[in-house]
C-alpha cells in the first residue's frame, strides 16, 4: 500500500477546530460496541456539550442526542448547532481484479477538477509503484509513502488508520481528497467500517462514497463463482457496499449483455447510481463529492423510473411520488418474473421503505439497534432519512453491519413533503418485516 499526493489548486477551507466540533456533534453507534463510547471527539464547544454528553453516555441512542438537539437549537439558531462538515472526504475504489480501478484512479488523477488528490493504494503482494502512481507522478504529486503491503480488509487496517492520520497530521492543507484503491479481492466493508469506528479517522475525515467497477465483460462469472460455505463471494460484496457503480469495458460486449448485467446488478443493489463506461471514462462529479447522504436511488424505486444510468445531475426528486407509501423489494418488484431467477447472487438483495408520517426517532434508534443487533451479519448497509417529530432538519443515517451513525442534516424546505425513507442491502433480507418494523416507529396520530 502507497499513498501518494496529487497537487492542483485551492486550499482546504476547514479549520481543525470546526471540523473536531463538527465531528463531536456527529453521533455514532456500534451496536455490538465494547465499553468504551465511540464519540471520542476533543471536547466540543459549548453549544454542543450537551449533545456530545448525551452521545457518551449512549452509543445506541441517537434519538435522545439528536432531541436535544432541537432543542438547543431553539434557542441558539440552527447554524450554530449544525456547523458545516469541514471534515476532508475521501473516495473508496473497488472494484473485481481487473476491472479497471487504476484506469479511473489516472482518469481522475489527470482531468481538470483543481482538486488535489491523495492517494492511497492497496496491493495485494509485491510492493508494486502501478500506473496510478506513475500517473499522480505525472500529474504532480508532491510524496510518495510506501506501507507494508497485503490485503487492506484484514492485515492492514491498523496501516491505512495510521497513513490517514499521517496524511492529516503532516499534509493538511496540501490536499482537499483522499482516494482509497482497494485490491481486486477485498472485502470493502472494513475499510468502510474504518470511517466510523476509528475516532482519528472520524474526526478528520469523511467517507464520501464508495464506487464499484464492474467488469462488464468477466462480472457474471465472478458474481456467479460459488464460495465455500462462509466464504464472502467480493465481487457480490463490492456490488452491495456501492453508492456509485461504474459498468465499466461496455467495449467488450454486446448491449443486451450489458443489460442483463445491469439488471442483475440493480436487483442486488438498488440504492447506488449506476453508469456504464469505457475506461472508467465518467464525469469526474459523479465519483467525487458524492456526499454519503444521497438517498436518490430510494426515491428511484419508488417512482420506478428507467433502471439504467443514472447520474447524480440527472436525477432530480419528484415529490409528486412522496405521497405514496411504499415498501420496495427487488424480488417483489414490477420484475415479478425474475423473482425467483436470483438463486445466484447468494440473496443479496435491497429493501426500500418509503413512508410518510413522523418518526420517534427514540423508538426508530431502539428498532435499528435491536435489529442489527441480530441481523448485522446480513444487512451490509442500510442508509436513511427521518422526519423526526419536533426537529426541523431532515435526519439522516447510515450503517455498515454493526455500525450506525445519524445526525440532523440540512433543514425541511418549507413545502417538502415530510417523508421517511430506508434502504437495507443485505442477504436474505425480510421486505414485510422491515417495513413493518420501520412503520412501527412512525408516531401514532
Ligand atoms: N477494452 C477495455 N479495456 C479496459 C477498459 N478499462 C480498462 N481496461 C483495461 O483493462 C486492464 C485492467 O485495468 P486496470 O485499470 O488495471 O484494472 P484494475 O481494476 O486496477 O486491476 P487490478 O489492480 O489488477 O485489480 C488494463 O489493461 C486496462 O487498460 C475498458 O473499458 N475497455
Amino acid at each position: 500500500m502507497a499513498a501518494a499526493l496529487c497537487s492542483a489548486s485551492p486550499a482546504i477551507s476547514a479549520a481543525a477546530a470546526a471540523a473536531l466540533g463538527a465531528a463531536a456533534r456527529r453521533l455514532r453507534v456500534r451496536v455490538r460496541a465494547a465499553s468504551r463510547p465511540y464519540c471520542a471527539a476533543p471536547a466540543p464547544p459549548r453549544a454542543a456539550a450537551a449533545v456530545g454528553a448525551q452521545s457518551w453516555r449512549a452509543r445506541r441512542r441517537f434519538a435522545a442526542s439528536a432531541a436535544s438537539m432541537t432543542t438547543e437549537e431553539e434557542g441558539a439558531g440552527a447554524e450554530v448547532m449544525i456547523p458545516p462538515d469541514n471534515r476532508i472526504p475521501a473516495t473508496i475504489i473497488t472494484g473485481f481484479l481487473g476491472s479497471g480501478k487504476t484506469t479511473l484512479l489516472n482518469h481522475i488523477l489527470t482531468a481538470h477538477h483543481g482538486k488535489r488528490i491523495a492517494v492511497i493504494e492497496n496491493e495485494y503482494g509485491e510492493v508494486d509503484i502501478d500506473g496510478s502512481l506513475v500517473a499522480a507522478q505525472t500529474a504532480g504529486a508532491e510524496d510518495i509513502m510506501m506501507l507494508n503491503n497485503g490485503c487492506l480488509c484484514c492485515t492492514v487496517r491498523g496501516d491505512l488508520v495510521r497513513m490517514i492520520g499521517e496524511l492529516v497530521d503532516k499534509k493538511k492543507g496540501k490536499f482537499d481528497h483522499i482516494i482509497i484503491e482497494t485490491t481486486g479481492l477485498a472485502n470493502p466493508a472494513p475499510i468502510i467500517q474504518t470511517f466510523y469506528a476509528e475516532d482519528t479517522v472520524f474526526n478528520d475525515v469523511k467517507l464520501d462514497g464508495v464506487v464499484t467497477l464492474v467488469d462488464a465483460k468477466h462480472a457474471r462469472l465472478h458474481l456467479d463463482e460459488v464460495k465455500p460455505k462462509g466464504i464472502v463471494n467480493e465481487a457480490v460484496q463490492q456490488i452491495a457496499y456501492a453508492d456509485r457503480i461504474i459498468v465499466n469495458k461496455i467495449d467488450l460486449v454486446s448491449e443486451p449483455e450489458v443489460s442483463s448485467l445491469v439488471e442483475r446488478i440493480r436487483s442486488m443493489n438498488r440504492m447506488a447510481h449506476l453508469k456504464r463506461a469505457e475506461y472508467g471514462k465518467v464525469d469526474l462529479d459523479y465519483v467525487l463529492g458524492i456526499g454519503g447522504f444521497d438517498l436518490e436511488r430510494i426515491e428511484s424505486a419508488v417512482t420506478e423510473e428507467s433502471h439504467d444510468d443514472h447520474t447524480g445531475h440527472e436525477h432530480k426528486h419528484d415529490h409528486e411520488h412522496h405521497h405514496h407509501d411504499h415498501h420496495h423489494h427487488d424480488h417483489e418488484h414490477k420484475h415479478d418474473h425474475h423473482a425467483h431467477d436470483h438463486t445466484h447472487d447468494p440473496g443479496v438483495s435491497s429493501v426500500s421503505i418509503v413512508c410518510e408520517g413522523e418518526m420517534d426517532l427514540e423508538k426508530a434508534d431502539m428498532w435499528l439497534g435491536n435489529l442489527l443487533l441480530e441481523r448485522s451479519d446480513d444487512i451490509y448497509r442500510m442508509k436513511g432519512l427521518l422526519s423526526v417529530s419536533g426537529m426541523p432538519q431532515r435526519f439522516v443515517f447510515q450503517g455498515v453491519h454493526d455500525i450506525f451513525q445519524g445526525s440532523p442534516e440540512r433543514m425541511w424546505e418549507p413545502n417538502e413533503p415530510r417523508i421517511n425513507k430506508i434502504v437495507f442491502i443485505g442477504k436474505n433480507l425480510n421486505g414485510e418485516e422491515l417495513e413493518k418494523g420501520f412503520k412501527d416507529c412512525l408516531l401514532k396520530k
